[in-house]
């Protein structure tokens, strides 16, 4: 297993913020969600260095899908990140963390009447409208309101990333934004002055999530810089801010290459400038949208391991006490992750077992066919990078309690999401 952001090992042992993970799992119990909340500051930090977030007032908007607990929208505005936000829950949450609302952008593909209105009225920077449903509901409430909104349009631009299918975002057959290559777009913005309460300020498009090649993100600028450049011509419209979305591929296993944020962020400004200065036009304010690339190495899943059940020559099963559940990622994309036995990190028999969950499917499988070093039952397994798209997607599937997330830094470690408890998992339910 890799060793990410502040793990260390010390006689065999794991490390996170300077604590030991055996320690973490005796006094929180598993399955817990470790938190390293200085590798994703690092990441926040590269991100704003690297974007120019300073010198050129460029913007990185981390994306909430991807964590958010309270802590997180705190972490976030500390480091002067904006945030993207896709529903009413993500809204509310940023609204209680005491986020700055104008740096909110506000996503969706079918944002409801009382989400739109909720954004309306707490204020958000921009709303980032997917269609014209979205459009005339906007420019309803806004003249009702007698206010103005600042929206960007989202775009299909037709790029197709490689990656799972499941997160490829940006090819013609999607069910986000309005497409550029069949003329939907361009119908859109012939009709624009239609909505004289929404300013249109810029145009936003994401092609996927979890892509190494950096081609695509290229393809992407030059296609919505040329976009500011025929919107401004034809239609009169001056595009300030261009959003290009998140999607940046990170560390899951050996088999995955991905480039840095100093990499990405000064790829995407070069493009961006030689593109304007090509086409004739000022650079306009850039924003990115990362998740993963945040959070994903900087959250680790403890576990403990249960029934062991050796088939032979076929495979062992290892089973532990959490699952799809607390990570859907394997099942609904066939993720793959490295994993480890806490206090057997160098030594031990290595064998090759499969790691299982703990609910009634088949398909619960965490690992499939991986080489572990001395596991046997009882033992601390961690499985690293499941900080993205982990704790976000996870679920009571046969009423499996939602498990802990503690946050760890420099020795210190901290509860952020309370485990549930067996009476909150039935607080919403009525005899
Ligand atoms: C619109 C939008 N922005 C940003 C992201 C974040 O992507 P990632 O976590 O891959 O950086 C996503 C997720 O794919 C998205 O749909
Ligand atoms: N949830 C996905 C990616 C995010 C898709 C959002 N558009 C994953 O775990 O990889």
């Amino acid at each position: 297993m890799k060793l990410q952001g502040t793990m260390s090992v010390k006689n065999d042992e794991l490390y996170i913020g300077g604590i030991s993970c055996l320690e973490l799992a005796k006094t929180y119990k598993t399955p817990l969600y470790v938190f390293d909340e200085q590798l994703a500051r690092e990441n926040c930090r590269e991100y704003v260095k690297h974007f120019k977030v300073k010198e050129h007032r460029n913007r990185v908007a981390y994306a909430g899908k991807a964590f958010l607990p309270l802590h997180m929208c705190q972490l976030i505005k500390e480091e002067g990140l904006y945030l993207d936000v896709v529903s009413g829950g993500e809204l509310y949450t940023a609204h209680k963390a005491q986020f700055p609302m104008e740096n909110v952008l506000f996503h969706g593909n079918n944002k409801t009447i009382d989400e739109i209105k909720m954004g309306l009225e707490l204020g958000v920077g921009r709303f980032v409208v997917d269609n014209y449903y979205e459009l005339d509901l906007l420019e309803q409430f806004c003249k009702e309101r007698g206010t103005s909104q600042a929206i960007y349009l989202r775009i299909t631009p037709g790029i197709e990333a490689h990656t799972h299918d499941y997160i490829k975002t940006g090819q013609i057959d999607s069910k986000f934004g309005f497409t550029l290559t069949n003329g939907d777009l361009y119908e859109c913005l012939a009709s624009f002055h239609r909505y004289e309460h929404l300013q249109l300020v810029g145009l936003h498009a994401h092609i996927g999530s979890q892509i190494f090649d950096v081609e695509p993100f290229l393809d992407e600028v030059d296609i919505m810089m040329s976009l500011v450049k025929e919107i401004k011509e034809t239609y009169g419209i001056q595009i300030r801010e261009v959003d290009l979305g998140g999607g940046v591929g990170v560390y899951y296993t050996k088999n995955d290459q991905p480039k840095t944020i100093q990499q990405f962020c000064e790829a995407m400004i070069e493009k961006v400038e030689k593109s304007c200065q090509k086409l004739g036009i000022n650079v306009p304010t850039l924003i990115v949208e990362p998740g993963r690339s945040i959070v994903a190495n900087a959250g680790s899943t403890l576990y403990t391991v249960g029934s062991m059940k050796d088939i032979k020559d076929v495979r062992t099963y290892v089973s532990v006490d959490g699952g799809m559940t607390d990570n859907i990622r394997p099942s609904l994309y066939q993720a793959r992750y490295e994993c480890a036995i806490v206090n057997k990190m160098r030594t031990g028999d290595q064998k090759q077992v499969t790691i299982a969950g703990k609910c009634c499917e088949s398909g619960d499988i965490l690992i499939t066919d991986v080489d572990i070093k001395g596991i046997e039952t009882g033992d601390i397994l961690i499985i690293a990078s499941t900080g993205a798209y982990g704790y976000s997607m996870s679920s009571n599937y046969n009423k499996i309690p939602k498990a802990a997330v503690v946050s760890v830094q420099n020795g210190k470690s901290r509860v952020i999401c309370k485990r549930q408890t067996l009476e909150e998992l039935l607080a919403l339910e009525v005899l």
